[in-house]
């Protein structure tokens, strides 16, 4: 297991919104976690980060790499955060500040985890790039210079730039077009085959889950209700609120759920 999460609770000071949650992403697998709006995934991958919102506390453990992140120092998460464990989220411009150029957060982000080599840094950040398929001439682009797509994949490489091992990728596609969509999710695919990095990834979307999951967990009103494999899940959901969900998922009615045939074919 690359990251195994136990008996974790989350709560404010007027409710527990994650209740007793149990879950594990194993080495280099695409794990999706599923679920209604509102049932605490967000706050779940918060709290592995330690980046939960101050009034909300987490209890339990977070285990990664051996030790428990609960109970790491912030400085120590501030060093952990981008280089073993990396987040994308749906808003990508968040992670871009508008009057920086592109090339200018790479350089920062390198310097801060610690490469000293200014010709090193200029080199990995247009490979990087040329990496998630852009030209590096982007760059010296800013921000708002970019197209929506093209912003969430320079997102993408600078999340992976430093190989973290496990990457945590909250709705990352939601505020794309869907062609842009389908982009994204190929080239987080392919990049976590090229580097062996675990996903864990959130989502509404069930296409995407049947088509790059291996294992998913369900997650209902602050705890999971059913986890396991992808074809067994769709296939044979044990869960009453599973079986809802999938249902209220027309594109998955053909055949059997999961793709089995499509992909054995
Ligand atoms: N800082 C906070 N203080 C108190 N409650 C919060 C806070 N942040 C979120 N919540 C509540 O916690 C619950 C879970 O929120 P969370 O964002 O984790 O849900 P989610 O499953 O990710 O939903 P979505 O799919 O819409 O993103 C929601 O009811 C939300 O209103």
């Amino acid at each position: 297991m690359i990251l195994s999460i136990e008996e974790l609770s989350i709560a404010g000071r007027e409710r527990t919104i994650v209740d007793n949650v149990s879950l594990a992403v194993r080495e280099g697998e695409f794990m999706a976690l599923v679920g209604q709006s509102g049932s605490g995934k967000s706050l779940l991958s918060q709290a592995i980060g330690q980046l939960l919102p101050p009034n909300l506390h987490a209890a339990g453990r977070i285990l990664f790499e051996g030790s428990n992140l609960l109970e790491r120092k912030p400085k120590e998460m501030r060093a952990l955060r981008g280089s073993r464990i990396s987040y994308i989220f749906q808003d990508y411009q968040g992670a871009f500040t508008p009057f920086r150029s592109i090339g200018a957060h790479f350089n920062e982000y390198q310097k801060i985890h610690g490469e000293k080599s200014s010709t090193v840094r200029r080199n990995r950040a247009a490979e990087a790039l040329e990496s998630v398929g852009l030209d590096p001439i982007l760059l010296r682009r800013y921000p708002f210079q970019l197209s929506g797509g093209q912003l969430q994949r320079a997102s993408i490489a600078l999340s992976l730039l430093l190989s973290p091992r496990l990457l945590i990728a909250d709705e990352a596609t939601t505020a794309l077009d869907s062609v842009s969509a389908h982009r994204v999710l190929e080239l987080l695919a392919r990049k976590q085959k090229e580097t062996g990095c675990a996903i864990l990834f959130i989502t509404h979307d069930w296409r995407h889950v049947r088509r790059y999951a291996n294992r998913l967990s369900v997650m209902q009103e602050g705890r999971i209700v059913e986890s396991g494999g992808k074809h067994r899940i769709l296939d044979h959901p044990q869960h009453e609120y599973t079986r809802k969900l999938i249902e209220a998922a027309p594109i998955l009615g053909r055949s059997l759920r999961s793709g089995i045939e499509e992909e054995t074919r």
